[in-house]
């Protein structure tokens, strides 16, 4: 996993300070970096247009079109006045050496936006949204310096953003990139060095971005086993019988050796399902919540009373009973509206989901703060998984897991892992991954994907 920093002023500082470098030197390196991607990946291209603001992010694409003169046809086009010390200097230096200064924005093979990084303080004005649309409307290869334009602090996009197909970011990965606003804007994200390598440069967070690597597949190394050797779980179905099915067969072909669905009415099961009308007593995980409808209260307070490993969905998080067991390390998996319900219903915050989406990463810092043992998992494009005061991003999903019954697979996933003995986080961690990385791996178009293709996805990592 990456390491991601709320912000990085303050790692900025400890290079002047510890390591003895300037902000010229630094913004030197964030500069070459964006010259080095754009030599080793485009070196095919002819014109460059590096649209400037009057910060630093202004700075760093000045310092770019210097080191690019000549090697490419470079405009600068300036949104504002040169206003930062290090814009004034770099401006000066482009001067020098005669780099066109443009008026207009006109066609270029290559766009670098560098009006705003991270200073981006209030909204933007008339002129900053034309420049930025019109930007966007050109059919050239886009390339955001630091963060796109638009993208404030915190990851919100108020009118427009730039829709970058890569942004390079200086130092280290920021919260800003991330929230699933963003995504649409941000393209590939890649990380420039500023004089330091990125491990020196970096210091601790408590945030990470999750990679392929963090996937830990269920495993079959002992030979001398059986069936019960890799758990049984109870998955409770209820008045939609279908979640419950899907998230047992998900289950099932995680790698839990027994799956039974929990139900009164007699279900038609595919045969290696099992049916129980009441919680088996080797079960070794419990999945509940997905379909649930009207379930009797006493009887869903019974099965969350049973001591084992728990992954609660979906209708539950409309229910008061869920706050009896905030207090252990049960598994959440709800996406945006059921989070709103939860919230509400644990007295945190009442919310619209506009205002969630806004602020996805406050609020579940908020909830995790409260419930310490709980691990969140709240879904969106860019799932967030959290325990305590660690928060983990996963960033692989995609539209093609827009479908009905896409979360009731991932219940199941996380409810697979937890009946083979996978630590609460680790079981969140992985199953959310696997289901990522399984909607990525289906090929055939964007739209068409069903639980059970997600599921054959899966089976086949
Ligand atoms: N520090 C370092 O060592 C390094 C920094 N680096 C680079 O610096 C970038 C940060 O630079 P930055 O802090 O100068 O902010 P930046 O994003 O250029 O914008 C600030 C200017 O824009 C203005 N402004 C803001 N919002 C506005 C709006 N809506 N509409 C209109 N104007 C608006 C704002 O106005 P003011 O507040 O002055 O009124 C201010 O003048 C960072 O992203 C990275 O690229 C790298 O080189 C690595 C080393
Ligand atoms: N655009 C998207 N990008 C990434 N993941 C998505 C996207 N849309 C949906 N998902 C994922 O699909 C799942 C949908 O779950 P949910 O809304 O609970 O569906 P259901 O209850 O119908 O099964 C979640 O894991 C979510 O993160
Ligand atoms: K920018």
């Amino acid at each position: 996993m990456q390491k991601i920093f709320d912000e990085v002023n303050s790692l900025d500082k400890r290079c002047y300070e510890e390591f003895g470098l300037s902000e010229d030197i630094l913004m030197e390196h964030a500069a070459l970096s964006m010259q080095l991607y754009i030599q080793e990946n485009h070196s095919d291209k002819k014109t460059i247009l590096i649209a400037c603001g009057c910060g630093n992010n202004g700075a760093d694409g000045i310092a770019l079109a210097r080191l690019l003169h000549k090697k490419f046809d470079v405009s600068l086009y300036f949104y504002s006045k040169a206003k930062s010390q290090m814009a004034i200097l770099q401006e000066k230096r482009a001067k020098a050496l005669d780099i066109p200064i443009i008026e207009e924005v006109i066609d270029s093979d290559i766009i670098v936006d560098c009006i705003f990084g991270t200073g981006l303080n209030k909204a933007l004005d008339d002129d900053a949204v034309l420049l930025i649309n019109e930007l966007n409307s050109l059919d050239a290869i886009k390339i955001a310096c630091d963060i796109p334009s638009g993208i404030s602090f915190d990851g919100q996009v108020k009118s427009v953003a730039f829709d970058a197909d890569v942004t390079i970011t200086m130092g280290a990965l920021k919260t800003s990139l991330f929230s699933d606003i963003a995504k649409d804007f941000v393209g590939e994200i890649k990380v420039a060095n500023l004089g330091v390598q990125r491990e020196i440069y970096e210091t601790s967070t408590n945030k990470y971005l999750l990679e392929k690597k963090d996937l830990k597949l269920p495993n079959r190394k002992k030979h001398n086993s059986h069936k019960g050797s890799y758990g049984h779980l109870n998955v409770v179905a209820g008045c939609k019988k279908g979640a419950g099915i899907i998230a047992a067969k998900a289950a099932f072909g995680f790698g839990t050796g027994i799956v039974s669905v929990v139900c009164h009415e007699n279900l038609d099961l595919p045969y290696h399902i099992m049916q129980t009308h009441f919680i088996s007593k080797n079960c070794t995980a419990i999945a509940i919540g997905m379909g649930l409808g009207n379930y009797e209260i006493a009887e869903v307070q019974k099965i969350l009373a049973n001591d084992v490993k728990k992954i609660v969905d979906a209708d539950l998080f409309y229910d008061e009973l869920l706050l009896d067991v905030l207090d252990e390390d049960i598994v959440l998996t709800p996406h945006p509206k059921e989070f709103c319900s939860l919230l509400k219903l644990s007295n945190i915050a009442d919310i619209s989901v506009e205002q969630l989406q806004n602020n996805r990463i406050k609020y579940v810092e908020e909830f995790t703060s409260k419930y310490p043992k709980v691990v969140l998992l709240l879904k969106g494009t860019n799932v967030i998984i959290s325990q305590g005061k660690n928060l983990y991003i996963n960033t692989f999903g995609s539209a093609v897991l827009s479908k009905g019954g896409s979360g009731d697979v991932l219940s199941g996933l996380v409810g697979s892992l937890l009946a083979q003995g996978y630590e609460p986080l680790d079981a969140a961690i992985s199953a959310s991954l696997a289901h990522a990385l399984a909607g990525a791996n289906y090929k055939k178009n964007d739209f068409s994907l069903i639980p059970s293709d997600l599921i054959e996805e899966v089976r086949r990592l």
